[in-house]
């Protein structure tokens, strides 16, 4: 299933930065090579995650969901000289694909990843403080995540939320007791409920709700 009808979507791809040879040559690789390749962020999110990370010009970013890597590449981008961006991913089979592309980046000595589950994982960020962060992993998760990460992030950052329309299934009344879709709406509930942050729930692809921590 197509998150926007194709044509739209056509559209939006053509009418935005091109994606970057070595993302556009990632991106190829994991949907002839890797399970689900759905997962990964794609043209025009990517370049989203690129224009918010200019915008900031982080220090510290938190990725939760490294998947192959694509959308660290893009977060990347946007770095401080000095900025470092951790992500974390349980998955070690897709480590060397990650590393691959990233090596070929100028970010490759700034991405520092982390294997393992990330409730557990997050426990050796302690000591960091994050200006992003993008929660892309586990839905069941993301509301856990959410309260782990929270303290860490300076005032003024930014939260980022991946999948928070679950391919419409947050507004369909037949999904209303799968477990997954319950968290996820929980989830986006809790974020608008929250008077910590102020928020959009961006309809960009699949969703992604946006928190700026007050
Ligand atoms: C949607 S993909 C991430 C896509 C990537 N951010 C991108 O845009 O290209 C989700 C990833 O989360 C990882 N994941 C799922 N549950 C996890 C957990 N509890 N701890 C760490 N990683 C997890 C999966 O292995 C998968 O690679």
């Amino acid at each position: 299933m197509d998150f926007l009808p194709v044509d739209l979507a056509t559209y939006a791809d053509a009418l935005t930065t091109p994606e970057p040879d070595l993302l556009r040559r990632l991106n190829r690789d994991t949907y002839a090579h890797v399970l689900r390749p759905r997962m990964l962020s794609g043209h025009g999110q990517g370049r989203l995650l690129a224009l918010i990370s200019h915008l900031m010009q982080p220090r510290r970013i938190l990725e939760i969901g490294t998947y192959t890597g694509y959308s660290a590449l893009c977060l990347a981008e946007g770095l401080a000289p000095d900025g470092r961006l951790f992500t974390i991913d349980k998955n070690e089979e897709l480590e060397t694909i990650a590393r691959t592309y990233w090596s070929e980046s100028p970010y490759v000595d700034q991405i520092d990843f982390r294997l393992g589950d990330a409730a557990i994982v997050l426990e050796t960020l302690a000591d960091e403080v994050f200006d992003l962060v993008f929660i892309d992993a586990d839905k069941e998760n993301y509301a856990l995540y959410y309260d782990l990460i929270f303290d860490q992030v300076r005032p003024g950052g930014l939260i980022l939320a991946d999948n928070v329309l679950w391919s419409g299934k947050v507004v369909d009344p037949e999904q209303a007791n799968d477990p997954v879709t319950r968290a996820v709406r929980a989830f986006n509930q809790k974020i608008h409920d929250d008077p910590r942050v102020d928020n959009v729930l961006l309809p960009v692809r699949d969703g992604i709700m946006m928190a700026r921590k007050r």
